[in-house]
C-alpha cells in the first residue's frame, strides 16, 4: 500500500486518500492529475479492499480510458475487471445492455456511428425523393442531435406518441426515428438519453446501479455536459462518494456542450464538498509555464490559479515568423534536425501541433523532403485524404489516362456508373487490350456503355486534355473541380474540413507557381507531387515525429513541441468566432494554453505570411501572439513593422468585443422572442450573461449578452435617486403577475414531487432533509433540461 503513496506531493496525497464524500480537485496542466486519479483508484482497491466492479471511473475519451486501465493494471495486478474505467458512452452501453428491456427495447440493440446515421439518411432521402440541395446531411444530423436534446423524441420512439407534421426536416427526422426503432439501433445521443430515461422511469433500476457504484471518479470534468454530469450526480446519490477532477483552463469542448461551470460551481452545489487545488507543474520548464500562465490570464471566465514549477529554467520559448508556409515548414524541419543532433533526442520526442487539419500540408511536405519520419496521430496524412486523392486523380487521368485514377473518379461524384457498368468497361478493355479510360472513350456507342454520365465524363476529360496547356495548374484544378461536380459534391456534403483541404492544395500550387520563374505545367506538377504521395518514407520504426491537432494532444506530453500555423483566423479560428463570438475567443485561448502546456523542454510557435485561401484574407500572426509580452519569448525570422501594423489594424476592426456589450440592467423588463416577458434579476459581466426571470414559464434562465432575440419593454428601467422606492405601474403589474403565477406553480410542484420522487435511500446519509432537498432539486433540474 505504501507504494501507492510514494512520489506524491501533499495535495496529490490528499486527493488519493480522501476517498469519502464529495471531493473536487482543481488540477492545473501537468500537475499530476492523471497520476493522482490512477493512484487513487488503486488505493481504493488495495488499501480499502473495494472490488473494481464497485468503482466507476469516467474518462473523456476511449484513449484516456485505455491509458488509465493500463496504468491501473500495473498497480493492482492483472486479474481485476477494469471495465468500469470507461467513457460516459461506454458506461451507458453497459447499463443499457443490462437493463434496456425495462423500457421495452431489446438488449441486443445495435450502436450507430455517424456513417450508419448517414446510411439511414440516404435511405430516407431515396424514399422521399430528396437531394442534398434541400438539406445537407450535416444540417439534418445537427437537427437530429438538437431534437434529441429534449425528451419528446423518446416518447415518439418508446411510447409511440406520434403526431403529424408539415415540416420537411421534421419529417426526415421522424422517418429516421422509425428506421432506428425498426432496427433497434441507438445513435450516440441516444445512449445517454436512453440511460437517463431508463433511470428516471425505473427507480428500482436506478437504485440497483446506485448501490453497485460505491465510488465514482470523473476525469476531465470541465468537459462534461450538463446531462452527462446529471447522470453521475444521480448515480452518486446513494453512497455519496463522488470525486471530480479537472482544469477549467483546459475546457476545449464548450462548442459541443461542455459546461465548465459544473466544476467551477461544484462547491456551491455540494456545500459539504472538499476542494483540493493542485498547482505544482511537473512537466514543463518555468519558461514554458510562465508563457502559459501569461496567456490564460487574459480569459475572464476562470478560477484564478497560477501554476508553479520547481523544474530547471531550460531554454527560451521561440517564435518564428516565416515569409511563406514553405519557409515555415522548412524552418521546423531544420530545427528538428538540429534537436536530433544536439539534444540527444529521438524523433518521437517531438510533436507538431496545429489548430486545423489542413495546416499539416506544408509541414508534411517539408518533413518528407527532409526525410524525417512522421505519423499523423488520430488522423490521415494530407496526401492520403480522400478529397486530395480525388482531385489528384482527375489531374492524373487528364495527364496519364491510368486505370487507378479512372477507377477512383469515374463515379465520383456519382454519375450512376455502378459496378455492372465498370465490369462492362473492364471486359471491353481486356478484349481490346487498352486502358479502361480508352476502352470507354472508344466505345461510348456500345449498348452497355452508352450512358449520359459516361458521355459527360469523357467529354470533361477530353476537354481538359486539349486545354491543359492554356491553363496554369492552379486554375486547371479549380476548373476541373467545378465542372466535374467535385466542388458542389463536397459543399453539399457539408464537410468544411474537406473543402479547406482542397483550398490548401490549391494554395500550395499557387505558392509553387509564384516561386518558380517559369510556370510549371501539369506533368511537372504531378512529378513533384509524386514525391509526397509515394509512401516510400514508410518504415517499420516507431520512432517518428507526431503530428496532431491541439484537440488530439489533450492529456499528452512531449519534450519538444511546435505549434504551427499560429495565424489569426486559424488560431483563433475565424469559423469558431463567427459561430460563437466572444465565448469562442476564450475557448481558442484555452486551446493555445493546452498546446503550450504539452511541452516539457522546449516550445516553439511558428506562423507565416501569405494568403489565407479559406478566409480570402492576408495572413497575420495570431492575436494571441500580441498578447504575450516580449520578455516571454525570443523572436526569429523577419516580422516587419508593416505586418505588425496591418495585423493590429485588422484586429481593431474586429467586432467581437463590441457584440458582447451589456444592453440591459437589473430591473429592466425585457421581451424574449420565445419566452415573452421577463425581468432581469442579475447581470454577470464576467460570463457575459443576464439572469432573467420569465413570467410565462415561471423559470429563471441565463441569457447571453449576445442574444439578439431580446428587446427592452419601454418604461421598465430601474428607478434611480428619489424614485427608487416607487414602483412603476409596469413593475407593480409584474409583481402581481409573478405572485399569482407562483401560487399556481407552488401547488403544481407539490403535486409533481409527490408523484415523481426517487426511491427513498435506506442508508442514513440518504435520509437527511438536506439531501432530500438536493435530490428533489436534481429531479427538477433534470426535468427542466428535458422540458
Ligand atoms: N509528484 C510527482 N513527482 C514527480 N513527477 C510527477 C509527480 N506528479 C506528476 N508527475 C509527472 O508530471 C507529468 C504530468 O503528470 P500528468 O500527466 O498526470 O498531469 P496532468 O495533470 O494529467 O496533465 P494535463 O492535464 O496537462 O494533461 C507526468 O510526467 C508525471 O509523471
Amino acid at each position: 500500500m505504501e507504494n501507492l503513496k510514494e512520489n506524491l506531493n501533499d495535495q496529490q496525497l490528499e486527493a488519493v486518500t480522501e476517498t469519502e464524500g464529495y471531493v473536487r480537485v482543481i488540477a492545473g496542466a501537468g500537475s499530476g492529475k492523471t497520476k493522482a486519479l490512477t493512484q487513487r483508484y488503486a488505493y481504493i482497491v488495495d488499501a480499502l479492499g473495494i472490488n473494481t466492479s464497485n468503482i466507476l471511473c469516467v474518462t473523456f475519451t476511449n484513449k484516456a480510458a485505455q491509458e488509465m486501465r493500463k496504468r491501473v493494471k500495473k498497480l493492482v495486478g492483472t486479474n481485476s475487471d477494469l471495465s468500469y474505467i470507461t467513457t460516459y458512452h461506454g458506461f451507458c452501453v453497459r447499463v443499457l445492455r443490462e437493463d434496456i428491456n425495462k423500457i421495452a427495447y431489446p438488449k441486443n440493440f445495435i450502436i450507430m456511428d455517424v456513417e450508419d446515421q448517414k446510411t439511414v439518411l440516404r435511405q430516407v432521402y431515396a424514399e422521399r425523393g430528396l437531394t442534398s440541395k434541400v438539406f445537407t446531411f450535416k444540417q439534418v444530423l445537427r437537427y437530429i442531435s438538437k431534437q434529441k436534446s429534449t425528451q419528446e423524441y423518446l416518447r415518439y420512439i418508446l411510447e409511440s406518441k406520434k403526431q403529424e407534421t408539415d415540416n420537411e426536416i421534421e419529417k426526415i427526422f421522424r422517418r429516421y426515428l422509425e428506421k432506428q426503432q425498426r432496427n433497434f439501433a441507438l445513435d450516440f445521443d441516444d445512449l445517454l438519453n436512453f440511460t437517463l430515461y431508463l433511470f428516471i422511469n425505473n427507480p428500482d433500476v436506478l437504485e440497483k446501479w446506485q448501490k453497485r457504484l460505491h465510488y465514482i471518479q470523473v476525469d476531465e470534468t470541465q468537459d462534461s455536459s450538463q446531462k452527462q454530469f446529471m447522470l453521475i450526480e444521480l448515480l452518486s446519490q446513494y453512497h455519496k462518494n463522488l470525486f471530480v477532477v479537472g482544469d477549467p483552463d483546459q475546457t476545449i469542448y464548450e462548442w459541443r456542450g461542455a459546461k465548465p461551470e459544473i466544476l467551477v460551481d461544484f462547491d456551491k452545489q455540494f456545500p459539504e464538498s472538499k476542494t483540493i487545488i493542485m498547482n505544482q507543474n511537473y512537466r514543463s520548464t518555468p519558461n514554458i509555464l510562465s508563457l502559459g500562465n501569461h496567456i490564460i490570464k487574459n480569459n475572464k471566465i476562470r478560477v484564478d490559479k497560477d501554476m508553479f514549477t520547481e523544474n530547471p529554467k531550460g531554454v527560451d520559448v521561440v517564435h518564428f515568423h516565416a515569409q511563406n508556409d514553405y519557409e515555415e515548414g522548412l524552418w521546423v524541419a531544420n530545427e528538428i534536425k538540429r534537436l536530433l543532433s544536439e539534444e540527444n533526442c529521438t524523433y518521437s520526442d517531438v510533436a507538431i501541433l496545429y489548430r486545423a487539419n489542413h495546416i499539416s500540408r506544408s509541414i508534411e511536405q517539408s518533413l518528407i523532403r527532409e526525410n524525417i519520419p512522421y505519423s499523423v496521430f488520430g488522423g490521415i496524412r494530407f496526401f492520403e485524404r480522400k478529397e486530395i486523392k480525388d482531385v489528384l486523380a482527375y489531374l492524373r487521368l487528364i495527364q496519364f489516362e491510368d486505370d487507378f485514377s479512372f477507377l477512383r473518379i469515374v463515379n465520383t461524384p456519382s454519375r450512376g456508373l455502378g459496378k455492372k457498368f465498370l465490369e462492362s468497361v473492364a471486359k471491353i478493355a481486356d478484349q481490346q487490350n487498352t486502358s479502361l479510360y480508352t476502352a470507354l472513350k472508344d466505345n461510348l456507342k456500345h449498348r452497355e456503355l452508352s450512358r449520359k454520365g459516361a458521355i459527360e465524363f469523357v467529354q470533361l476529360i477530353e476537354k481538359y486534355k486539349k486545354e491543359k496547356i492554356d491553363f496554369i495548374v492552379s486554375d486547371l484544378v479549380k476548373a476541373v473541380m467545378d465542372e466535374s461536380g467535385l466542388t458542389s459534391y463536397y459543399r453539399t456534403d457539408g464537410d468544411t474540413d474537406r473543402l479547406d483541404n482542397i483550398k490548401e492544395l490549391q494554395n500550395s500550387i499557387i505558392l509553387l507557381e509564384t516561386q518558380d520563374e517559369a510556370p510549371i505545367d501539369l506533368m511537372e506538377y504531378l512529378q513533384e507531387i509524386a514525391l509526397y504521395t509515394d509512401m516510400d518514407i514508410e518504415d517499420d520504426s516507431n520512432d517518428r515525429i507526431k503530428l496532431m491537432t491541439i484537440h488530439t494532444s489533450k492529456g499528452l506530453e512531449f519534450p519538444f513541441v511546435f505549434l504551427c500555423g499560429f495565424t489569426e483566423g486559424i488560431l483563433p479560428s475565424a469559423m469558431a468566432i463567427k459561430e460563437r463570438r466572444a465565448k469562442a475567443i476564450e475557448e481558442e485561448r484555452r486551446l493555445t494554453y493546452v498546446a503550450i502546456t504539452r511541452a516539457e523542454k522546449a516550445f516553439y510557435m511558428t506562423e507565416s505570411e501569405g494568403y489565407n485561401f479559406s478566409l480570402g484574407t492576408s495572413k497575420y500572426p495570431s492575436r494571441f501572439l500580441f498578447e504575450i509580452s516580449d520578455n516571454y519569448y525570443v523572436s526569429k525570422g523577419e516580422l516587419s513593422q508593416e505586418i505588425i501594423k496591418a495585423a493590429k489594424a485588422q484586429l481593431k476592426s474586429d467586432t467581437t468585443q463590441q457584440l458582447i456589450q451589456k444592453k440591459f440592467e437589473v430591473g429592466d423588463i425585457v421581451h424574449h422572442q420565445i419566452w415573452k416577458e421577463g425581468k432581469v434579476i442579475a447581470v454577470n459581466d464576467v460570463k457575459g450573461e443576464y439572469q432573467i426571470e420569465f413570467l410565462e414559464i415561471g423559470k429563471t434562465k441565463p441569457i447571453t449578452y449576445e442574444f439578439k432575440g431580446l428587446t427592452k419593454v419601454e418604461g421598465s428601467s430601474e428607478p434611480t435617486g428619489d424614485d427608487k422606492n416607487k414602483k412603476t405601474d409596469l413593475e407593480e403589474d409584474w409583481t402581481a403577475l409573478i405572485e399569482e403565477k407562483d401560487r399556481k406553480r407552488g401547488s403544481q410542484l407539490l403535486k409533481n414531487d409527490e408523484e415523481e420522487q426517487p426511491p427513498a435511500n435506506k442508508n442514513e446519509k440518504g435520509n437527511s432533509k438536506q439531501s432530500k432537498e438536493k435530490d428533489n432539486n436534481l429531479w427538477s433540474r433534470l426535468k427542466d433540461l428535458w422540458s
